[in-house]
């Protein structure tokens, strides 16, 4: 008969199979717990066959050969002195411990299983012996009925087997368990109930399954007391699940600015109205502080009667601020995206000055920069108006005079070495590479006591290296760093408010009696732009110090807080338009833009996208308005760009805001930041390269609440790139799409012949 069938003196306890210790004993056999021996001989000595049919006889012989090859398991398997040493199961003797009972045997659960197994064994057997007496007829039913029952026999094996595995991976899984619990909890009482907590603590389906199969707590327990020591499960490898594309886009990002306070484009403020909260050390508030009244006066002369939004939205954090901030006052760092023409400049200028007219000695405590020259101008124009009265000195340096110059104007003394510099300015407006230079040159000058450090155009200056001019500036203001080349035979220690420790380890000077001296950081800045980024690792170089970002926009726009790129905010005054046209056609549709009473735009600028095209265009343009004699009225055009004299640029500017010229062809130079009150249209006859450009291009009107429109012309090869790029930012809905017919453009084409044959004889026969 079948071989598979488990008979008496097959050993209930399977090690060899179950256990991975067996393979730490190769040579000598599993080790079997002697407990385990004296239950399988006592399973041997009761098992007595009843019938002496042939058959029987045969389940004895077999039965008996398996006997001897139990005691010879037996022989192997016990402890061998020579070899290794018989270690007592330490999940058995933790149980031992627990229950206090010695031999385990002697527990009820043992025997229980004892019987258990001694019962499931001899039903298998009279299974078989009803096999064996039934196979006649099956013969006689013929295959398939004996094929039947072989199948239902292969299936009940399989099951046992499947069974006896699953039981084995428990055995396994809690042994584990009761290994680690044995040396922490061995004086515990292992109860049913504990038993029943472990089987609840299993996955569902594995409990489903264990309770079908029929097996007890009881028999998993007794199970585990006597499997040998597992080896340790590792959870399988998987893969983490992805994080959001915001969460990444976050990565890096200082905390304050992980969130923008939105501010309403349309709040306004009065004068009158601006009320700065002044915190004691417990953080009440002792007093409200508002503009002075000379301020006041300044700003109502400017044409300024109520604060726009950026303002209203920062001054009265800053207007409070201490020109020497006591310890416990907490400083911030600003980032603050506003749309053009919004009042940026005012936002940092009216708190400066403020502040920092209560000083009593003259030392360089704002430092300003911007991007451009033109811009160093305005800026300090407005400054110069607003401080008037005070006594501050601001001043300027931009490489547009002589480096001498610029020193002499900078600090009082070059000779004398002096600790704290000797600084004629209380204000600073610089350019980086001309900052740098002086930095790197010119004596007793120092920003070691600068209380504010302001960048304009933030995102434009950040994306220029300038000899890595932001980090200097960082290291100039921030001690300790490396001390600065100076001139031969000067010498200068420049810091007289650096931590000693450093000074003394950079050899400059020992006052050992200061090492505790702490020096804290006062110096705080503030970014500015209308295309303001938040990438992570533009704003790491920054050292920021407890920041906060504001973003002022229209409150129609929708918020849009993960947004860590850039922002590009519009004033809500302008109207956005465009004219896509075959590029042939780009001059005559400019041309009844400016000429045609529908449009009939006689104050504006037209961007180009190079100096060259600027003065092709201006050329053309002045050749047109030369030979069209419909037009009623003559038309001023000039050109604006980075290749004039800045004198030159000067009176063009001038000559600009009186109206004495109606429109300026410029270069993107004149994009930013540049405030010409009387722009009403801005056209850009070549699109944009970028976002950023389009966005400060058009900023140049509608700026301080007029009203202005931005016209666009697009080539038709150009139209999906420009497009795209709108509804990238999220712009395009807001620009309107402008159709001008060809039948329009023929009271042009007689005129602009005339001034194409003139401009080719200017430029030669290829212009
Ligand atoms: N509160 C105010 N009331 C009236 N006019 C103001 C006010 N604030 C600023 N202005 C005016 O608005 C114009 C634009 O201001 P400013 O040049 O500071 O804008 P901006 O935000 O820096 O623009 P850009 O991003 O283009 O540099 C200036 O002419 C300025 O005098």
């Amino acid at each position: 008969m079948s071989s598979h069938h488990v008979t008496f003196g097959d050993d209930p306890f399977p090690q060899a199979e179950a256990g991975p210790s067996t393979s730490s004993y190769p040579s000598a056999g599993p080790s079997i717990h002697p407990d385990r021996l004296a239950l399988n001989a006592t399973l041997l000595e009761t098992k007595k066959p009843k019938n002496k049919s042939e058959a029987q006889k045969n389940r004895e012989k077999k039965k008996l050969k398996k006997r001897r090859k139990l005691e010879q398991a037996k022989k192997a398997a016990a402890p061998k002195t020579n070899k290794r040493e018989w270690k007592p199961d330490p999940v058995l003797e933790a149980l031992k411990r627990s229950t206090g009972v010695e031999s385990i045997d002697s527990t009820e659960s043992v025997k229980d299983e004892r019987k258990k197994k001694k019962k499931e064994k001899q039903q298998e057997a009279e299974e078989d012996e009803a096999d064996e007496t039934s196979d006649g007829d099956e013969q006689l039913d013929g295959e398939s009925e004996k094929e039947k029952r072989r199948r239902e026999k292969r299936e009940k094996r399989e099951k046992r087997e499947r069974k006896e595995k699953r039981r084995l991976e428990r055995e396994a899984r809690d042994n584990a368990a009761a290994l680690e619990d044995g040396e922490t909890h061995v004086g515990q009482e292992e109860t049913d109930g504990d038993v029943q907590m472990e089987q609840d603590n299993l996955p569902e389906q594995q409990q489903v399954e264990y309770d079908d199969e029929g097996g007890s707590a009881d028999e998993d327990d007794d199970a585990r007391q006597s499997s040998p020591e597992p080896l340790e499960a590792f959870p399988l490898p998987r893969s983490a699940p992805a994080p959001a594309p915001e969460v990444l886009a976050r990565q890096g990002l200082p905390t304050g600015l992980e969130d923008a306070e939105f501010i309403d484009q349309s709040l306004r403020l009065a004068l009158d109205e601006l009320q700065a909260p002044v915190k004691t050390a417990s953080g009440e508030v002792k007093e409200m502080k508002g503009l002075s009244e000379r301020m006041k006066e300044k700003l109502r002369e400017t044409g300024v009667e109520d604060l726009f939004a950026v303002q209203a939205a920062i001054l009265p954090q800053l207007l409070s601020l201490r020109l020497n901030p006591f310890p416990y006052d907490k400083l911030h760092d600003y980032l603050i995206s506003a749309p053009t023409g919004s009042g940026k400049t005012l936002a940092y200028a009216i708190p400066i000055i403020e502040i920092l007219q209560t000083r009593i000695t003259t030392r360089l405590r704002a430092l300003i920069v911007l991007p451009t020259r033109d811009l160093v101008v305005q800026v300090r124009e407005t400054l110069e108006v607003l401080a008037k009265g005070t006594g501050l000195n601001i001043g300027s340096v931009t490489g547009q005079h002589s480096f001498t110059q610029e020193q002499s104007q900078l600090v009082a003394d070059m000779e004398t070495p002096l600790l704290g510099g000797s600084s004629k300015l209380d204000i600073l407006i610089a350019t980086p590479g001309r900052l740098m230079d002086h930095l790197a040159s010119t004596p007793n000058f120092t920003l070691q006591h600068l209380r504010f450090l302001i960048i304009d155009e933030a995102d434009r200056l950040l994306n220029q290296s300038f000899q890595n001019w932001l980090s200097q500036v960082l290291s100039y203001i921030n001690p300790p760093d490396p001390p600065r080349p100076l001139p031969e035979g000067f010498n200068l220690q420049p810091w007289d408010k650096v931590a000693s420790a450093w000074m003394e380890g950079m050899g400059l000077v020992s006052r050992e009696e200061e090492w505790n001296e702490s020096v804290p950081v006062t110096c705080q800045k503030f970014l500015f732009s209308a295309t303001l980024t938040r990438d992570p690792s533009k704003v790491a170089s920054l050292s920021l110090t407890s920041p906060k970002y504001y973003i002022v926009q229209s409150s129609q726009l929708p918020s849009i807080p993960y947004n860590i790129g850039e922002t590009f905010s519009f004033p809500s005054t302008l109207s956005e338009k465009m004219l896509i046209l075959p590029s042939a056609l780009k001059p005559l549709n400019l041309i009844h833009l400016i000429y045609s009473t529908e449009f009939g735009i006689n104050s504006g600028l037209i961007f180009t996208k190079s100096v060259e095209s600027s003065q092709r265009l201006l050329n053309l343009l002045t050749f047109f308005n030369d030979a069209y004699i419909n037009a009623g009225r003559k038309v001023v055009v000039s050109g604006y760009t980075g290749e004039m004299k800045a004198g030159e640029r000067r009176r063009v500017l001038s000559d600009f805001g009186e109206g004495k010229i109606n429109l300026l062809v410029c270069s993107d130079l004149i994009a930013r930041g540049m405030d010409l009150p009387t722009v009403s249209n801005v056209i850009s006859y070549d699109v944009p390269l970028d976002m950023r450009k389009y966005v400060h291009r058009v900023g140049r009107t509608a700026r301080a609440g007029r009203e202005g429109t931005a016209w666009t012309l697009v080539e038709k090869q150009e139209a999906l790139h420009f497009k795209g790029m709108m509804n990238t930012a999220g712009h395009l809905k807001a620009i309107r799409k402008v159709k001008v017919k060809e039948d329009d453009l023929a009271d042009y084409r007689e005129s602009y012949e005339i001034a194409m044959r003139r401009l080719k004889e200017h430029y030669g026969r290829d212009a």
